[in-house]
């Protein structure tokens, strides 16, 4: 799908570090989520995600992370709702993670540091016809971010863990197909967090609307530990190299506002 396309690893910073401050950039992610100075919005509404698991797709090693992708040529799969006024085709859904369960997310509450954080990627299907166009405009794309902690067991996300090892080198792909993406939302999709801001990999568009559950869902720690047995290098390279660490560090607020959807 259009959403998901091979990019140079440039040798100066690993990929998803990016340039550190892009020029003129003020609203780039991720960023520290302060809650005692988020501002509860009572006209956020509720997020609708109604995702068709017929359209996914495939699975693939990207280089910096796995990447799990979505028919996204008709509105099968879609966002609405929320801080949302139009409707987002979901393209592909994502994660980022540590080399330990001290850390991995990419935003944090109030400093506290996930071991993982899920990236449901959308490109707002009412405005623009392709994820290309969309990624460069300002209300452009809708990422919802959700927070993984390690606790039971998640019997949704095995499926994906158990496809791992047939990706484990950069630019594998395998087919991947009738995924609920859905399974992977917290209980609770009420309550949320949402700013504007960037991509947090280059090309750093600052095009995101973010909604940043509140409740986290909860994974096993040897699901986690399948994450980290992926490879950022390819077969042919001789050194492997872990794929782990692969979240941006937090980016300055700019003076934005982060609003809630509960007080
Ligand atoms: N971590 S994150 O959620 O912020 C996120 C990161 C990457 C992507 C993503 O699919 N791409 C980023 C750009 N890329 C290549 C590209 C495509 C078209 C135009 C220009 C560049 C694809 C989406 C969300
Ligand atoms: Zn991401």
């Amino acid at each position: 799908t259009a959403c998901s396309s091979r990019y140079v690893l440039s040798q100066m910073h690993p990929m998803w570090q990016g340039p550190l401050a892009v020029p003129g950039g003020d609203r780039q992610s991720p960023i520290d989520i302060v809650v005692r100075k988020s501002v509860f919005d009572s006209q956020l509404k509720h997020l609708i995600a109604d995702y068709d698991p017929t359209t996914c797709q495939q699975i693939w090693n990207n280089g910096y992370s796995f990447l799990v992708e979505y028919d996204d040529t008709t509105d099968k799969s879609t966002l609405k709702g929320g801080p949302l006024q139009d409707k987002f085709r979901l393209c592909q859904f994502h994660f980022h993670w540590g080399e330990s369960n001290a850390w991995g997310s990419e935003h944090t509450v109030d400093r506290r540091l996930f071991p993982a954080e899920l990236h449901l990627v959308h490109w707002n299907s009412d405005k623009y016809s392709l994820f290309e166009e969309a990624v460069m405009e300002d209300n452009g794309l809708a990422v919802i971010g959700v927070f993984l902690k390690v606790g039971k067991r998640h019997d949704g996300l095995q499926k994906l863990v158990d496809a791992l090892p047939a990706i484990r080198h950069k630019g594998s792909v395998v087919e991947f197909t009738k995924f609920d993406a859905g399974c992977l939302l917290p209980n609770n999709t009420e309550d949320y967090w949402t700013y504007h801001g960037s991509l947090t990999t280059p090309p750093l568009t600052e095009s995101v609307t973010w909604i940043v559950m509140k409740q986290a869902i909860e994974v096993s720690h040897d699901q986690l530990a399948v994450f980290r047995s992926l490879l950022f290098t390819s077969a042919e390279e001789e050194v492997q190299k872990s794929m782990v660490n692969n979240f941006r560090v937090q980016q300055p607020l700019r003076g934005r506002t982060v609003r809630s959807s509960f007080s």
